[in-house]
């Protein structure tokens, strides 16, 4: 391996062009598995959602799950694919502990859907983005390996393996070479990939939970001298589940490989892994000769050849395409478009439309989640969704705001508070007392309080100089801990110095 150091990312930007290819993997929501009729479910205790057809025994035989192939097909259409007449599944042969029959279900060469074209925008610029072929495949099992420190292979003393994932439906969405993203490649790759999630969660045909793996993202990247045609030798790094992971692993696979190419050295065609917690990638399998997967039709399963009508009817239960719908929510919330722009790399479209659906007004509900919550996902390294707090409760913690029981200040103290698990916003000005005193009674005595301790801002204000009076409203906030109803301490301070 090289020890060739990074390279700063502009200087590597500065010399170097990227080339982008992305297989993001969709794992779908169907009741049942792709070819049996065990149950599709995240997680349960290992081994109990199987059957000799996941399992691979001798002698079964997997059909094909219909509802499988209407999600590909409706997938398909929303990355404007052409969906194949007539299709096949194949094997694909390797041999690996969480692949029990010794060979994947997938397809190869003939895809259920191809040639199509998606939009993403990054900072105002609009990328097109080529999709190769959206295929249908099954995932594996899940390999444990037990007694090493970090849960990986290496320094484990055995591993045990869980079959409960083998079989579940996967959607396999492989993208042409990208081309032109320049120094925005990394934010590109996050772009297309958070609208792929954002799509098969409208299509309501997956999850598309990336902390449980239901979208993974392979993430291929290699770098060519600029100017130059042909494409450099490219890593895959692969599975990475977050879309911050997606960025920062391409933004460390572009500076480790420029600095290998300036130091003349040649980059590995090899799969590499993604590491959290330092954001660098490590060296996996050579793929250096094409892997020989000796792929062949699979033979125990029919051809599928969705009808025309089908496929047709499967296009009139497309949900409104993503730029669209941007575009008519940007009209109803009344943003810029600078403010549409953050809300949407920010992946905060979906959150936002939540928290107005549920009483907050747009604006309030983008300035939480884009200031105090994007600041707190930002420090806990998780994306925004995960944050911890639910767009019903950042309506509640609005609607108390408009109330005037909290001001802006007392509901960032909620906030930390409901981050912390202690319960909804009203819950917790309740159990805290964080609640804006407005009674005038407790209200008088604190500014009595300023206006004798501060006499020459009293003097001040007396001579009609009513700009010094925030000093004076400081002053109470202060000593009642931020809690006073703030309009009314400042008459409260006019009324008493005439
Ligand atoms: N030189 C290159 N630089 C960057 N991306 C590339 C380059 N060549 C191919 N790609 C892209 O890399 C991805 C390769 O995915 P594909 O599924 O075709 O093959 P694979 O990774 O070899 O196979 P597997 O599915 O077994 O991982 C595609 O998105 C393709 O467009
Ligand atoms: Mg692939
Ligand atoms: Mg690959």
């Amino acid at each position: 391996m090289s020890t060739a150091a990074l390279m700063k990312y502009e200087d590597a930007l500065a010399k170097y062009d990227p080339v982008l290819g992305l297989e993001v993997h969709v794992e779908l929501n169907t009741r049942t598995k792709m070819f049996c009729g065990c149950i599709n479910e995240f997680g349960g205790e290992p081994n109990t959602h199987t059957c000799p057809v996941c399992l691979g025994l001798p002698g079964s035989l997997p059909v094909v799950n219909e509802k499988a192939v209407e999600s590909a097909i409706r997938i398909g259409l929303a990355l404007n694919c052409k969906i194949a007449e007539w299709c096949r599944f194949a094997r694909k042969n390797y041999f690996y502990p969480d692949v029990p029959k010794n060979y994947q279900i997938s397809q190869y060469d003939e895809p259920i859907a191809y040639d199509g074209h998606v939009d993403v925008e990054v900072d105002g610029q609009t990328y097109r983005i080529e999709i190769e072929r959206a295929h249908m495949e099954e995932d594996a099992g899940k390999s444990l390996h037990i007694g090493g420190a970090t849960g990986r292979i290496q320094g484990a003393d055995h591993s045990a393996m869980d079959y409960n994932r083998a079989g579940t439906p996967l959607i396999e969405i492989v993208t042409k070479p990208i081309e032109g993203t320049g120094d925005k490649a990394p934010q590109v790759a996050r772009a297309y990939v958070a609208m792929l999630r954002d799509l098969v969660k409208a299509l309501d045909v997956s999850d598309a939970r990336m902390e449980q793996g239901s979208v993974r993202c392979d993430a291929n990247v290699s770098l060519r001298p600029i100017g130059r045609e042909e494409y450099g030798l490219r890593t895959e790094t692969k599975n990475v589940n977050s879309l911050r992971s997606i960025e920062r692993a391409l933004t460390y696979e572009i500076t480790r490989q420029a600095a290998l190419l300036d130091a003349g050295e040649k980059v590995h065609q090899e799969t590499r892994h993604f590491h959290e917690l330092d954001g660098s990638t490590s060296s996996g399998r050579s793929k250096e000769q094409a892997e020989d997967y000796r792929y062949f039709p699979e033979p125990d399963l029919v051809p599928v050849a969705p009808s025309r009508e089908w496929v047709e009817q499967l296009r009139t239960t497309l949900p409104e395409p993503p730029a669209q719908r941007r575009k008519r929510l940007l009209a109803d919330w009344g943003f810029s478009d600078l403010e549409m722009r953050d809300v949407v790399s920010a992946g905060a479209v979906d959150l936002i439309e939540e928290t107005v659906a549920a009483g907050a007004p747009a604006q309030a509900a983008r300035k939480w989640w884009m200031g105090e919550l994007s600041r707190k996902a930002n420090d806990a390294g998780v994306e925004l969704e995960s944050v911890g707090m639910t767009p019903a409760q950042v309506a509640e913690l609005q609607g108390l705001v408009d109330g005037k029981t909290i001001n802006d200040k007392l509901a960032r103290q909620v906030i930390e508070h409901v981050l912390a698990g202690q319960g909804g916003p009203a819950e917790v000005v309740e159990a805290r007392g964080l609640a804006v005193v407005s009674d005038d009674g407790a209200l008088s005595e604190a500014v009595d309080a300023a206006i004798a301790a501060n006499p020459d801002v009293a003097d001040k204000i007396r001579d009609g100089k009513l700009a010094a009076a925030g000093a004076l409203i400081g002053a109470v906030m202060k000593q009642m801990r931020g809690q006073a109803d703030a309009g009314r301490v400042r008459e409260l301070i006019l009324e008493k110095l005439g």
